[in-house]
């Protein structure tokens, strides 16, 4: 591809050399994955300052380089005022637009984003829509799945991921957008259709400074909704009216708004609300009509991911029916509130709460209709925000009964100190058994008629991050080979 048309969005820039005619075979942010024929491009990181890795680039051939700042080097460089802004332009040329060929819904929110984009996928699909997902679990084009590491990736595999979606004849593309992707610029070349709010509470404030930085993070999808290359089509902004942050998220956006709320008046709204131990039951209010809905899902939190997502089901003319049917038959997503069942006489569940508000909101749920004791089992993620881990125990002592404190995936902390910023307010009333497996094992024997055991923090996760080693660990796995061998052995 011939390098000016992979610059003709970016506004400004100057080169140091001639690149008239210059051709480029692929686009590399990685020295170390650098192929000849590339356009590398130089990203200030955390640990690292790509600008550092030009040389290597160059030796792996490299035909020319994006930077900030000059380079001495035998081929061309392009410098721009921001290279991680560049890279997503780039990125997205070299694919050729591909999210101008897509309905693309954006989800943002601490919790919630996967839930919500797993129900807007339905939606779509019982619509006769041909879908994508990128988000935490994988990534889905059409009927191929393709395993990530991010909730979001990076700018050069998302515009890839697009362009395969493209490839498969992919109509919707639904996508979970995290705070670092936007503080990152990640998603900066996306032009996103319909942007959703979910909530805003605590998490990741190891990574952003205060909770006014991460908001701003958060925010950034509103605010840069409708920049896009295609500015033909309408832009919707899809906002939990509920959530304290969404009147200022609302001031930072100029396109159209849809809400959605339970206890504030909203476009889109539940009434009658009955949270049953099979589901939930209510009235679904929109613009275009009311309709009943009894579902599966558990939990008012789980009201919420329903109205988010029927809100941008009515921007997209689905019918009601298709609203009830889908909530009505949906089966939820792999590791949120899934019970492991062997038969036994007690309840088991495991979820993926590893925020203070997501355990609250799925320890209450439990609580309401548990008969026994609620016995919880989870640990805090090492190298993340260290000072969620005392507010999520503190939650535990709310609304549990009984609490083992394990590891959740240490990463390349000490799972020791891990527990102690988790226990630093508490003196007693709970069991430390670092070792997942036996913590898991522990609380299940100790379960009686009645109980509920919930295993938090690790969800559909099919590994465990100890000094930055992964290995297989499953929880509904360890769950339903505990309870086998416990009705064997009985
Ligand atoms: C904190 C964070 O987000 N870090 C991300 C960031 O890393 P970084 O800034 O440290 O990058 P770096 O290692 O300093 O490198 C800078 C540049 O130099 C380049 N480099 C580096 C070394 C080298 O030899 N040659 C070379 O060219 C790198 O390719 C990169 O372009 O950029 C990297 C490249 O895109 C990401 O892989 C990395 O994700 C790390 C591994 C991570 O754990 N991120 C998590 C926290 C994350 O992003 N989570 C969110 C939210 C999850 C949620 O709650 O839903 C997510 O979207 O997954
Ligand atoms: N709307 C909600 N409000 C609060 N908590 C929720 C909500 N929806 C789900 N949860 C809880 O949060 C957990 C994570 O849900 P989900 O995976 O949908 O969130 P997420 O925003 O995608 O998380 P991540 O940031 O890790 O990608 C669930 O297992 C459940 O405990
Ligand atoms: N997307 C979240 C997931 C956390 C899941 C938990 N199991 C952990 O490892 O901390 C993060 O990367 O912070
Ligand atoms: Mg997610």
């Amino acid at each position: 591809m011939n390098i000016e048309a992979l610059l003709e969005h970016i506004r400004f820039y100057r080169t140091t050399s001639s690149i008239r005619s210059l051709k480029v075979e692929g686009i590399s942010m990685d020295s170390r994955v650098t192929s000849p024929g590339d356009l590398f491009i130089c990203i200030r990181g955390i640990k690292a300052d790509g600008h550092r890795f030009a040389s290597q680039a160059v030796a792996r051939g490299a035909v020319a380089i994006v930077a900030e700042e000059m380079i001495q080097t035998k081929v061309p460089v392009i410098l721009v005022n921001d290279t991680s802004r560049a890279l997503a332009m780039i990125a997205s040329a070299f694919y050729r637009f591909p999210t101008n060929k897509l309905q693309l819904i954006g989800i943002t929110g601490t919790n919630g984003k996967t839930s919500v984009s797993y129900l807007v996928d339905e939606l779509f699909r019982l619509n006769k829509s041909k879908t994508g997902i990128i988000g935490t679990i994988q990534v889905k084009i059409a009927d191929e799945t393709i395993p990530i590491r991010h909730t979001t990736p990076d700018a050069l595999h998302l515009q890839g991921y697009f362009s395969q979606m493209i490839g498969k004849q992919v109509d919707t593309a639904i996508m979970e957008v995290s705070s670092h992707a936007l503080d990152q610029g990640r998603v900066y070349g996306c032009d996103f259709d319909v942007a959703v709010f979910t909530n805003l509470t605590r998490d990741h404030l190891d990574y952003h400074d205060n909770f006014d930085d991460y908001f701003r993070a958060k925010s950034l999808l509103f605010s840069q909704l409708g920049n896009g290359y295609n500015r033909e089509r309408s832009k919707y902004a899809v906002v939990n009216r509920d959530c304290p942050y969404s009147k200022k998220l609302i001031q930072s956006t100029s396109q159209t708004l849809l809400t959605y709320g339970i206890e504030q008046q909203a476009d889109v709204m539940a009434h009658q609300i009955i949270c049953l131990e099979t589901g939930t039951s209510f009235q679904l209010e929109t613009p275009v009509g009311k309709i009943e809905v009894h579902s599966p899902l558990m939990g008012r939190f789980s009201i919420y991911n329903m109205l988010a997502a029927a809100s941008v089901a009515v921007l997209y003319d689905i019918p009601l029916s298709i609203i009830r049917d889908c909530f009505e038959q949906t089966s939820g997503v792999r590791g949120r509130f899934e019970p492991v069942k062997q038969g036994q006489d007690f309840g088991v569940v495991v979820d993926y709460a590893h925020t203070p508000d997501s355990l609250k909101n799925v320890l209450k749920t439990i609580k309401q209709f548990c008969q026994g004791k609620v016995r919880v089992v989870f640990g805090c993620g090492g190298d993340r925000d260290r000072k969620k881990r005392p507010m999520m125990a503190d939650v535990a002592m709310q609304w549990a009964d009984h609490i083992i404190f394990t590891m959740d995936n240490p990463r390349t902390e000490d799972p020791e100190q891990i527990f102690l910023d988790m226990s630093a307010h508490i003196e007693a009333g709970y069991e430390w058994i670092p070792d997942r497996k036996k913590a898991i094992k522990h609380a299940i024997m100790e379960a009686e008629k009645g109980d509920m055991v919930l295993i938090a923090g690790k969800g559909h996760e099919t590994y465990q991050e100890i000094n930055g080693v992964r290995t297989h660990f499953d929880d509904r796995e360890v769950a339903r080979e505990i309870l086998k061998s416990v009705k064997e052995n009985s």
